[in-house]
């Protein structure tokens, strides 16, 4: 990705994680590298959202590297640090791949307002600008403002919406599945309604709902995303294992983080998972249709930092 042509919605991303950056880059001020310093930056790194456990690993490895490459500067330690956090971030880049099946059906889920269907707007329109055929899945039968939005979104992205007023999400979500093969649609993303993890009943209507597109197409949901609002910090966490739990997640879009101080977050959400963290496929960073982007880890840990994502380290 070329970094020249990202430059409106980075700056944004910047200003979005200040608060954050006004906690680690303040820190950075141009003083000794002493052990005041690193306790300060751990708790910078924990007040960002980073995680306690995550965050005290991130500190372990800078004192090595202060010892191991002779790290004399903050502005070392800072690009240390870039580096740190973003090969934390790195195995969570993905790409989510629309070529995967025929069509490919996504699911989408998240708590109230987290943005799902702002989301799926965009995405939509990602997807339509790729010249991919999209029928959208108004499962979140509660609520007549959501169905509204994804019409508007629709009619002007040129989707096709399949809604239904009061009916069996799992219903109107297996009716467009069946439609989007019958009509050799490219991709189907079905909306759900937010709930909170805590909503037993409602956890359980996600597992359902995500049967019947097993139903109506084997293999089917072939992507299962949650939507995570960025601003939630560590209660994100909670979010993704009780979504995993239910729906069995393939990936994440994490929202609002044009807004945030907690952008720490994501490397406490990729930390979750070992190895094989889920992937994040993309970032939101205002309310645009362009403000959903890929997620870049070197540009993500950059902004963390307030560093340009051009400044190399060269270590
Ligand atoms: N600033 C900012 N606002 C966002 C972003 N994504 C979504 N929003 C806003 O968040 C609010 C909630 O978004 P929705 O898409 O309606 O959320 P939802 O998850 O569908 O909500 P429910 O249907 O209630 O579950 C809206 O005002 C969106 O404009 C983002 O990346 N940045």
């Amino acid at each position: 990705m070329g970094f020249g042509s990202s430059e409106g919605w980075l700056s944004r991303l910047k200003r979005g994680l200040s608060r954050t950056r006004v906690n680690i880059v303040g820190l950075f001020s141009g003083g000794v590298v002493d052990d005041d310093f690193l306790e300060e930056l751990e708790y910078a790194l924990i007040s960002a959202d980073v995680g306690v456990e995550t965050s005290t690993r991130i500190l372990e490895r800078l004192r090595d590297d202060i010892k191991l490459k002779g790290l004399k500067t903050q502005d070392e330690v800072r690009r240390a640090l870039r580096d740190e956090l973003e090969r934390i971030l790195a195995p969570a880049e993905g790409t989510l791949n629309t070529d995967q099946a025929k069509p490919c059906v996504i699911m989408m889920c998240g708590v109230n307002g987290a943005g799902k269907t702002t989301s799926i707007g965009k995405l939509a329109k990602r997807f339509a600008d790729d010249g991919k055929s999209v029928l959208l899945a108004a499962g979140d039968t509660f609520r007549a403002a959501a169905r509204e939005q994804l019409a508007v979104w629709g009619e002007r992205n040129r989707v096709e919406v399949i809604s239904q007023t009061g009916g069996d999400p799992a219903a109107v979500v297996f009716d467009a599945v069946s439609a989007g093969r019958a009509r050799g649609m490219d991709v189907v993303i079905a909306d759900t309604a937010g709930r909170l993890p805590t909503q037993t009943n409602l956890m359980e209507e996600l597992s359902r709902i995500r049967r019947s597109q097993e139903k109506a197409m084997e293999g089917a949901p072939h992507e299962v995303i949650l939507v995570v609002d960025g601003t939630n910090g560590q209660n994100a966490l909670a979010q993704v294992r009780a979504f995993d739990l239910y729906a069995h997640l393939t990936g994440l879009i994490v929202t609002k983080l044009d807004g945030t101080a907690k952008g720490g977050v994501l490397a406490a959400i990729t930390a979750m998972r070992g190895d094989k963290p889920l992937p994040i496929y993309y970032i939101g960073v205002g309310e645009k249709l362009e403000d959903l982007q890929p997620f870049n880890a070197h540009e993500f840990a950059s902004a963390l930092v307030g560093l340009d994502p051009q400044d190399e380290s060269g270590s």
